[in-house]
C-alpha cells in the first residue's frame, strides 16, 4: 500500500488522481491533501477519502473546516506552512503536487528533503527553478516521475533504453483552443473561446498556456530538466489529434512513441503504480482502425511566439525562465479576469524578459526575489 499526499485534490489532475486512489484502494492510501478555495468540492473529497492531514489557503476556510469537522481525526493547518506539510505528512511514500503554479516549489523541496517520491504534475516548478529541484533529487536520490502526458510518454519510451542514445525528443503539441487562427486573428478572441481546449479538459490557466502555446514551451524547460536534455536535441511538432502524447528517436534514427486515448488518468496512474503497470478504470481502448490519418506539423515560431521566448529563455538559463513562469502566471489570471486582451500575454512576457538582468546561477532566494519583483512589474504594466 502506497501512502500518497495530494496536493491540489480539488483541481482536474487532483480529481482524476482521486479517481485513480479510489479505483486501486489496495494499492494507494490518501493520507494527506490540501486544496485552495474550492470548499464544497474539499468538505466531499474528505468525507468520502478521509485523509489525515489537510492543508486550505486561508485561515477562513481552515476555520470552516474546524467548525465542520471539528479537531478530531483530522489535522488542519493553512498558508504556505500547511501546504509544506501536507507534502511531508506522516512520511508519505508519493507526494502528487497537482496545484498550479510556482507555489508548489518549497513544498516539492522539502519532500524531497524528506525522501518522498514526487509525482510532478505542477511543472511550474521545474520550469521556475529546475536545476534546484533536479540536483537535490539526486543529492537524495528520489524520483521525480513525470506526470505531464508527453513527460510521461517520453519517460514511458525510455523504459530499458541507454538516454546516450538519443537523438531527440520530440514533444506534441495539440495547437490549443486556437490553432487555426492566424496571429491578426487573435485580437478579438474571448476568454470563454481560449478556455475551449479542442482536447483535453483542463484547469484554466493551462489551457489558457495551451492556446498561447507557452504550455507547449514550459513544456519544453520541463524535459530539459527531466531527462537532461540540451534545447537543441528538443523538437515541437504541432499533431492536433493528441493521440501521440510524445517521441523519442534515437541515434539509430528509431522512433519510439507512446499512444493513447487523451485521459491523464494514465500519466497519473503510471507515476503512481511505477515501475508496475495497473488496468485503468472505465478507460476509453485506443482504436487505431478507427482514428485512421495521424498529422504532424512545423511549428511556426512567429505565429506561436511564446514558444518562442521559452526556448529562448530556456538557453539562456539562470533566472530567465524564472521571469518567463512568473509573468505568464500573472498575464494568464489578468485575461482571465477580462483585464487584458489574449494577445497582450505574449507581449507582456516579453517585456518582462527583456527588462531582466539574468543572475545565472541563483540561489533559491534570488530565485524567490526575481518570481516576485517579476509579479509586481507585470502587474504595474496590467494596470
Ligand atoms: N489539467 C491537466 O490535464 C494537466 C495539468 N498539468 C499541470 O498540473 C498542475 C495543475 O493543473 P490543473 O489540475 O489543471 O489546475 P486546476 O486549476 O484545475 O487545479 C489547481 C489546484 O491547485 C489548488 N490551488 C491553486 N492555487 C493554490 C494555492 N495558492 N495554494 C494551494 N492550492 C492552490 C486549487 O484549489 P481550489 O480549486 O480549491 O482553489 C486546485 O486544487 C498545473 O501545473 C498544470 O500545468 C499538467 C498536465 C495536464
Ligand atoms: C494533458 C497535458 O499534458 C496537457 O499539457 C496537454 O498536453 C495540453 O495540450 P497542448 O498544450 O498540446 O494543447
Ligand atoms: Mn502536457
Amino acid at each position: 500500500m502506497k501512502k500518497i499526499s495530494l496536493l491540489g485534490a480539488t483541481g482536474s489532475i487532483g480529481i482524476q488522481t482521486l479517481d485513480v486512489i479510489a479505483s486501486h484502494p489496495n494499492e494507494f492510501n490518501l493520507v494527506s491533501m490540501s486544496f485552495g478555495s474550492n470548499v464544497k468540492s474539499g468538505i466531499d473529497i474528505i468525507k468520502k477519502f478521509k485523509p489525515k492531514f489537510v492543508a486550505v489557503k486561508d485561515k477562513d476556510t481552515y476555520s470552516l473546516l474546524i467548525d465542520t469537522f471539528g479537531s478530531g481525526d483530522i489535522t488542519f493547518h493553512y498558508g504556505q506552512d500547511g501546504l509544506i506539510e501536507a507534502a511531508v505528512f506522516d512520511d508519505v511514500d508519493i507526494l502528487v503536487n497537482a496545484v498550479v503554479g510556482s507555489v508548489g516549489l518549497v513544498p516539492t523541496l522539502k519532500a524531497i528533503e524528506h525522501g518522498i517520491t514526487i509525482a510532478l504534475a505542477n511543472k511550474e516548478t521545474l520550469v521556475t527553478a529546475g536545476h534546484i529541484v533536479m540536483e537535490l533529487a539526486n543529492q537524495y536520490n528520489v524520483p521525480i516521475l513525470p506526470v505531464d502526458s508527453e513527460h510521461s510518454a517520453i519517460y514511458q519510451c525510455l523504459q530499458g533504453e541507454d538516454t546516450k542514445a538519443i537523438d531527440k525528443l520530440i514533444i506534441t503539441a495539440s495547437g490549443g483552443s486556437f490553432r487555426d487562427k492566424t496571429r491578426d486573428e487573435l485580437k478579438g478572441v474571448t476568454v470563454e473561446q481560449a478556455l475551449n481546449h479542442p482536447n483535453w479538459s483542463m484547469g484554466a490557466k493551462i489551457t489558457i498556456d495551451s492556446a498561447t502555446m507557452m504550455n507547449k514551451g514550459l513544456e519544453v524547460i520541463e524535459a530539459h530538466w527531466l531527462f537532461q536534455m540540451p534545447y537543441e536535441k528538443i523538437e515541437v511538432l504541432l499533431h492536433k489529434e493528441s493521440i501521440i502524447h510524445s517521441m523519442v528517436q534515437f541515434e539509430d534514427y528509431s522512433v519510439i512513441a507512446q499512444l493513447g486515448t487523451p485521459d491523464m488518468r494514465v500519466p497519473i496512474q503510471y507515476a503512481l503504480s511505477y515501475p508496475n503497470r495497473l488496468p485503468i478504470h472505465n478507460g476509453n481502448r485506443l482504436n487505431l482502425s478507427e482514428i485512421g490519418l495521424l498529422h504532424f506539423e512545423q511549428m511556426d515560431f512567429d505565429r506561436f511566439r511564446s514558444l518562442y521566448l521559452a526556448f529562448e529563455s530556456g538557453k539562456s538559463g539562470g533566472t530567465m525562465p524564472t521571469v518567463l513562469n512568473a509573468s505568464n502566471e500573472v498575464a494568464v489570471a489578468a485575461f482571465l479576469k477580462g483585464q487584458i486582451s489574449f494577445l497582450k500575454i505574449d507581449e507582456i512576457i516579453e517585456k518582462a524578459l527583456d527588462s531582466h538582468a539574468n543572475i545565472t546561477h541563483p540561489t533559491l532566494e534570488q530565485i524567490q526575489e526575481v518570481d516576485k519583483l517579476t509579479r509586481t512589474y507585470v502587474q504595474s504594466l496590467i494596470s
